[in-house]
């Protein structure tokens, strides 16, 4: 299964997928597609609105199933997980295609849009992942790949001692601080109960199954607290003279980062949001959404100007904002998804911590991570780099990962156990019995979160870690911080299910994140590798930071997910969609998607679909797929960053030549030598051809008929611009 996405990946699938077919095709491999794309997301949910040939299936539910069958063997390559105002254009974007689908309902009036809000907000933020991640994550640079970042490092900015950036988080009231948690003893159910100061009582979540074994939390974050830190945070900026950014995870975190975004956004401009509250009010206008939303929604009454002068004045009497983008004026508070904490602040730190100005330059910033449990490891972060200066990419070793993530683990299986409370009273979980598992008291405003780790997953990660640590003779280091009672429950597993194992020889270690960072920095700057063991958000985190550190991006990472039941996911890279990307494609033909983890990701399926179904002939293609990629790193043929060099489709045709190559050279399976030498021989021959046919598709507009649902024919049309590479590859089918 390979599955179609969103923006540049999916765009990259239109221009290798073919590839993909006609080379698989020799071992009796069929390859079958999914759309999980945004826009398939939405249409697959409404199709009471849809005509007859419009309609299509739920295949987001379909892979899901698949993932827990022995038989999976999914290519999943990242999507989009939508803000708000993502769905609402790409909802607008299918009804302009002539899909009547219908608007989100953002305050719902009656039961209809209340069912329709439903549907929507299973579309919105990480929708996908937490459904097809059936097993826990492996994530890792492979040796060619490692030793190609070490051979032609990465740009690397300098951390200067007297760097004015830090993270600024809060000292109490947090997810952190309120943290409480508890191992189940039985299988059982539990439900949400909220019961208000006033006497009313509301069952937020009903009864929903309790595995034997698994650990439950639950933690709130007060609002008030929340606005007070970002109130003081905002004055200490303004009063350092130090620019001001904002990081969450307002996609994968869909319930409560996009109300701490909102709080932020809402204190930074206060007197816009009380002096215009009726105005807004009737607007249906949320801070949640950001400053884009409010603009959009502005646009065209009276007060326009009016408001966005208010704006722009609460901009220049505040501090500097980082910036998405200097030329066109978009600040960290357009869009809760611009700036996503995984990514951005692994950027800052490969910056020497810089951000962007309003002059699109480089410029230190406070960081606000409002929540303790991942500020701190960011901040150790920082501290290193003042004190010890930057990394250097052409010594430091390897930081791979063992990921927490299987049956929804932790915080990102919260999606349906967040709530935002209207009035103050007292949240509890309780049992079936009514006794109380998990209680928290609560303020009007309050974000209550539960979250639920299942003993499996557990057994099965620290299984991982051991297995990991043994095969690469590396040490390895729980990230768990026995302050949080969260972790503090986990601590006791690992100690337990570690005696499991043989673990003579192996250097294990459990250490709180901020110690774990500074010791794990430690290592690598000798030039030695340590795995990194985590729960779910720090496996999110930690690995888009190292592999950014370490090769200047995560798109070159092997990130496998072994399913529990014996299937395997391998998915592409461990960035995101690159949606500037998509920007530069469509204004100047050229996309700069480097699509190494989705080649990593074909030879790691290859290889499982050989192993679990006995195919000879998909192990050769695996093994001569091994040998194209580590001539494709050394031959450099990843896309350039500009237009004339080679772009994503001339690195998937180099990758063909290579493979080719490479099954024409083997002597293992004579049929497929005799298939591929042709080929081979036809690429050699037409390599400069299909070079220029290529590179003459670039430096024009692209038309492909939209963003969140482009037009297949005229995708494949840009993608595909090489009559002669198309020509010889179909020789294949
Ligand atoms: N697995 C998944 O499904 C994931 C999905 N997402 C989703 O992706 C979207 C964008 O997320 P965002 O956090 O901005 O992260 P992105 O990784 O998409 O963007 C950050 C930057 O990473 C670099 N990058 C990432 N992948 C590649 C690649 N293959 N080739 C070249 N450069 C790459 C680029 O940086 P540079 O300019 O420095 O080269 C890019 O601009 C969101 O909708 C998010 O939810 C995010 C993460 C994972
Ligand atoms: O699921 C998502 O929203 C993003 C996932 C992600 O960033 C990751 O797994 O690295
Ligand atoms: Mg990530």
């Amino acid at each position: 299964m390979y599955t179609i996405t969103d923006e540049a990946p999916m765009l990259a699938t239109h221009s290798f997928l073919p590839i993909v077919k006609a080379f698989t095709k020799t071992a009796n491999i069929a390859i079958e597609t999914r759309d999980i794309s945004l826009a398939g997301r939405i249409l697959s949910n409404f199709p009471e609105f849809l005509k007859e040939d419009q309609k299509i299936g739920d295949a987001l539910t379909e892979l899901g199933q698949l993932a827990n069958t022995p038989e999976a063997n999914i290519i999943k390559l990242p999507n989009i997980s939508a803000s708000v105002l993502q769905l609402k254009e790409a909802i607008a974007e299918l009804q302009s295609q002539g899909f009547n689908i219908p608007n989100f309902p953002e305050e719902p009036q009656n039961d209809a849009e209340k069912e329709i809000k439903a549907k929507y907000s299973k579309v919105l933020g990480s929708a996908v992942n937490p459904v097809l991640r059936e097993g826990n994550s492996d994530r890792r640079a492979p040796k060619a790949v490692k030793n190609y970042a070490k051979a032609n490092p990465h740009k690397m900015g300098t951390w200067a001692s007297d760097s004015k950036t830090e993270v600024a988080h809060m000292n109490s009231g947090d997810f952190y601080g309120t943290e409480n948690s508890t191992t189940i003893e039985k299988d059982g159910k539990f439900r949400i109960v909220f019961n208000a100061e006033n006497g009313t009582t509301s069952v937020l979540k009903d009864f929903s199954n309790l595995k034997a074994g698994e650990v439950i939390d639950s933690s709130v974050m007060n609002l008030n607290a929340l606005k007070q830190f970002a109130k003081a945070t905002i004055a200490d900026a303004k009063a350092k003279n130090v620019m001001l950014s904002a990081h969450l995870k307002a996609t994968m975190m869909k319930v409560s980062d996009p109300i701490i975004f909102g709080a932020i956004v809402e204190t930074f401009f206060a007197d816009v949001y009380t002096k215009y509250a009726d105005v807004f009010n009737s607007l249906d206008i949320n801070p949640n959404n950001g400053l884009q939303d409010l603009y959009n929604k502005i646009a065209g009454i009276p007060q326009e100007a009016e408001i966005k002068q208010a704006i722009a004045d609460a901009l220049a009497n505040g501090p500097r904002v980082a910036m998405v983008n200097s030329e066109k004026g978009i600040t960290n508070f357009h869009v809760s998804s611009d700036v996503i904490v995984d990514a951005s602040m692994a950027a800052l730190a490969r910056s020497g911590g810089k951000m962007w100005n309003t002059d699109g330059k480089e410029e230190d910033t406070i960081a606000i991570i409002p929540d303790r449990s991942y500020a701190g490891f960011y901040s150790a972060c920082i501290d290193e780099m003042k004190q010890n200066g930057a990394l250097d990419p052409k010594t430091i070793g390897s930081v791979p990962n063992v990921g927490l993530m299987a049956q929804k683990a932790e915080e990102y299986g919260s999606h349906d156990k967040t709530f935002q409370l209207k009035e103050n009273g007292i949240v509890n979980v309780e049992d079936e019995n009514g006794n109380v598992l998990l209680s928290q008291k609560v303020e009007a405003g309050d974000i209550f979160r539960m979250c639920q780790v299942k003993d499996a997953p557990i057994q099965d990660w620290v299984k991982l870690a051991v297995n990991r640590a043994r095969l690469s003779d590396t040490p390895a280091i729980f990230w768990l911080d026995k302050d949080r009672a969260h972790d503090s429950e986990i601590i006791k597993k690992v100690e337990k299910y570690l005696k499991d194992y043989d673990t003579t020889g192996l250097d294990i270690r459990i250490m709180d994140v901020k110690d774990a960072m500074k010791e794990t920095l430690r290592i690598i700057r000798q030039g030695k590798d340590v795995i990194s063991v985590s729960g779910n958000v720090l496996r999110d985190y930690l690995t888009d930071l190292f592999p950014i550190l370490e090769l200047g991006t995560s798109a070159k990472m092997l990130s496998i997910v072994p399913l529990m039941n014996g299937g395997g996911l391998f998915e592409t890279g461990a960035g995101g969609s690159a949606p500037k990307h998509v920007e530069q494609f469509i204004e100047e033909g050229y996309l700069r998607w480097d699509s190494l983890g989705e080649f990593l990701a074909l030879q790691a399926s290859l290889e499982h679909l050989a192993q679990t179904q006995n195919n000879a002939k998909a192990q050769v293609l695996a093994d001569t797929l091994d040998e194209a990629n580590a001539k494709f790193l050394a031959e450099d043929k990843s896309p350039a960053r500009k237009v004339g060099g080679i772009d994503n489709r001339g690195s998937h045709f180099y990758l063909a030549f290579y493979w080719a190559q490479a099954l024409a050279n083997q002597t293992k399976d004579a049929e497929l030598k005799a298939t591929f030498t042709p080929i081979a021989e036809a690429m050699t021959a037409d390599e400069v051809k299909i070079n220029s046919e290529l590179i003459a598709a670039q430096g024009k507009e692209q038309k492909i008929g939209g963003y969140y649902h482009p037009s297949f024919e005229l995708t494949e049309k840009a993608m595909r611009p090489s009559e002669t590479l198309n020509t010889i590859l179909a020789k294949l089918s």
